[in-house]
């Protein structure tokens, strides 16, 4: 994948003092008596893939909304390269390097997937949009439709692929504009477990060219498998951070998604049969937690 002629990000720069191209310092968001965030601070750096978790309700969606701008905090800040970034407009964040998908699906349903891509690169003014006119132009948005593996929708219209594949369009989207750092807001719901793989070979080698990737999502296998680093929240706090051994363990994410611990051995009416094993080897965290409606 990585001779592919589309954008590469090679060369992506943190802040050029040395430190993370992301930075939350000290984020808190009130919603009226809702602390949604409170106190977070992370980074992300490039060539890495960030995870960030958690229980329903936990606060990511509304982290994300406060790094790409659409969420002003109620108090910290937002650095990125080094830059204060915290008033800044979403479409100066987005020209400056930040590339972000949503849940919800963004893109043109009347427009053909070639055209949508097309579209996103000509708002980005991105490597692709201007260059090689003509046929060298497609060229270059088929070969990133190719690289995200969904070549065989181009011609489609976008509002009649199936879920998995317009979420692989809107990372395509998100692509043409060549960002530093990609948010990804589930990006992986409605792909299958082929398709997931493959999703996680492309996240590894979009980072190896030196972008940042910020992830949420709720599908832990990938989350384990292609995160350098995991942050956790839960009811708006980071309860752990570290690599995807340590997050396995760590009794305070256990306790957040299951109720309880390693630690706590069986107590509280749980048998050793209602305990699910939480090992090295099994991560059984569910997306939901427990006892809360899905
Ligand atoms: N605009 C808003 N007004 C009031 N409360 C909000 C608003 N947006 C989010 N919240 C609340 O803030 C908290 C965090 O919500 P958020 O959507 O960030 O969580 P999440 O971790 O992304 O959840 P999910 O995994 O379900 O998407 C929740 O209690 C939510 O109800």
């Amino acid at each position: 994948m990585s001779s592919s002629p589309v954008p590469q990000g090679g060369g992506h720069r943190a802040d050029p003092r040395g430190g993370p191209l992301l930075e939350v310092d000290h984020v808190v968001v009130q919603f009226g008596g809702v602390t949604a965030v409170n106190e977070a601070c992370f980074t992300a750096d490039p060539g890495t893939v960030t995870g960030l978790i958690g229980p329903n309700g936990a606060g990511k969606t509304t982290c994300f909304n406060v790094i790409s701008g659409l969420q002003r905090p109620t108090r910290g800040k937002v650095r990125f390269q080094g830059k204060d970034v915290t008033s800044m407009p979403v479409h100066r964040r987005s020209k400056r390097g930040m590339g972000r998908t949503f849940q919800r699906l963004e893109a043109f349903g009347s427009l053909s997937v070639r055209d949508n891509v097309r579209v996103a690169a000509d708002i980005h003014r991105g490597v692709l949009a201007g260059l090689l006119p003509g046929g060298g132009r497609g060229k270059d948005i088929d070969a990133l439709l190719e690289r995200v593996g969904i070549a065989a929708y181009a011609n489609e219209r976008a509002d009649s692929i199936p879920t998995g594949t317009a979420r692989l369009l809107e990372l395509a989207r998100c692509l043409a504009g060549d960002p530093k750092l990609l948010l990804l807001d589930e990006p992986s719901s409605g792909l299958d477990e082929t398709e997931t793989d493959a999703f996680g070979d492309l996240l590894r080698d979009l980072a190896s060219e030196g972008r940042a990737i910020l992830m949420v999502e709720h599908d832990m296998d990938l989350v384990m498998a292609v995160c350098d680093t995991i942050h956790v929240l839960d009811f708006g706090s980071i309860i752990a951070s570290g690599d995807p051994a340590a997050i396995r363990r760590d009794p305070a994410v256990q306790k957040a998604y299951l109720g309880y611990s390693d630690e706590d051995g069986v107590d509280e009416g749980h048998t050793v049969t209602d305990l699910p094993a939480v090992t090295d080897d099994t991560l059984v965290i569910p997306a939901v937690r427990e006892g809360a409606e899905a």
